[in-house]
């Protein structure tokens, strides 16, 4: 620190002791690497040292992750005016594959980032996978956080503090020409469920702000959507994927009620539409079906097999925790009105009108918001 200026990094206006800086939270993903990162807009007030440390991270953001040597910054996420530790600035989103961990180390050794900050928090299975690399060829130390903890805390921050309005429904999603995105006031949320759609899926019962329990999970997630796609449709990427699936027709792959019943499956006990899924790519056995598949169908097939059967889990658990709002997040959700329509759709259906499905802006952010939060707290310690 410059002599003889305050120490800005360790003493909030309110009085708290903050950490030093730069604020940044990291969620290191089974697929993606999520970091929030809280830019202060009071530069000025700023000692020497910690200006031009700001200066380099703010050039570091543009340059190297908006224009994608990393990662994407996801700058419609940005929360501007927010004030942390006393400070006021924004929250920048920003993204990159997990596999790429090894370049971002790379990139931090290049740019002498332990110079800039001494240690780092992290949260998500490669806190602790990665947790060697950073000591060794970055030194710098990683403090590793529970992702399930942060993910709840995140939620909770983010809702209270994004003043477009974070939480919303989707109104009519079973008709998509009058499917439309609704505001959700989730100010008085408890109880609920969370359901992270990640490369896995974790569900979570939250009866308070800091009380929660994993009760349920699946390996049949977002990172099998994306692995069964790339070997049935040949694509490469998730966006691939995700327009393939659009332009795809799910009713060539999967058996249907009514191909199976001819039409609806009605009996005395029995009340089934004939256009439910009775069998997820249930004609893939007959090779003129096969063949009349394209790769748009399989995609669109995989969403919704994927997403039927998260869905399908997820109700049953609300039942049994006797709770009635879900919310839905995870990268799994990004660019993917299929599944949060389908999602709304089938918990709506199926539980007669009694649950809601809600969806978060920042579906995927979570973790990283409620890790930058835990560091926050570390201040507090130091
Ligand atoms: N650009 C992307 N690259 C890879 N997967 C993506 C991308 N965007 C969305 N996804 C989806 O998000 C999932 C990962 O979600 P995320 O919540 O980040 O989980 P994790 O913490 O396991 O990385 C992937 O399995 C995939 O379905
Ligand atoms: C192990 C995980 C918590 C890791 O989180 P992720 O990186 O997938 O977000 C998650 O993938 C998961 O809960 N998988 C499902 C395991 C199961 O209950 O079958």
């Amino acid at each position: 620190m410059a002599k003889g200026k305050p120490d800005y990094d360790n003493l909030s206006p309110t009085g708290h002791r903050n950490p030093p800086m730069p604020w940044f939270g990291m969620d290191i993903g089974g697929t993606l690497t999520k970091l929030v990162y809280f830019e202060p807009c009071d530069l000025e007030t700023a000692n020497e040292e910690e200006a031009e440390a700001l200066t380099t991270i703010r050039k570091y953001l543009t340059r190297n992750i908006t224009y994608g040597q990393t990662g994407i910054r996801d700058a419609f996420l940005e929360m501007q005016k927010q004030t942390i530790g006393g400070r006021s600035g924004s929250l920048h989103f920003i993204r990159f594959p997990t596999s790429e961990m090894n370049s971002f180390i790379e990139l931090a050794k290049a740019k002498n980032f332990p110079h800039l900050a001494k240690s780092i928090c992290a949260t998500g299975g490669g806190a602790y996978k990665f947790e060697d690399d950073f000591k060794h060829q970055v030194n710098l130390e990683l403090h590793k956080f529970d992702e399930l903890d942060c993910l709840i805390e995140g939620i909770h921050f983010i809702d209270r503090n994004n003043d477009k309005c974070e939480c919303y429904y989707w109104k009519n999603p079973g008709d998509s020409k009058l499917a439309t995105k609704e505001k959700f006031d989730f100010r008085n949320p408890y109880p609920y469920l969370v359901v992270n759609i990640g490369s896995g899926v974790s569900i979570l019962s939250v009866r308070g702000p800091a009380e929660f329990q994993r009760v349920s999970g699946t390996s049949l997630g977002g990172g099998t959507f994306l692995g069964l796609c790339c070997l049935l449709t040949g694509c490469e990427t998730f966006e691939e994927a995700i327009t393939l699936a659009t332009d795809g027709d799910s009713t060539k792959v999967d058996k249907l009620v009514r191909d199976i019943y001819g039409g609806d499956y009605n009996s005395s006990k029995i009340k089934l539409p004939g256009d439910i899924v009775a069998s997820s790519f249930g004609q893939m056995n007959l090779k003129e079906r096969r063949e009349n598949a394209t790769p748009q169908d399989l995609a669109r097939a995989t969403l919704v097999t994927i997403t039927n059967n998260i869905g399908s889990i997820a109700r049953m658990v609300a039942v049994r925790e006797k709770v009635e709002r879900v919310v839905f997040v995870g990268n799994f959700l990004r660019v993917n009105t299929i599944s949060m329509k389908l999602l709304a759709y089938a918990m709506d259906f199926w539980s007669q009108g009694a649950m809601k499905a809600l969806f978060l802006e920042h579906e995927g952010y979570f973790g990283a918001m409620g890790c930058l939060m835990e560091y926050m707290k570390l201040g507090q310690k130091m």
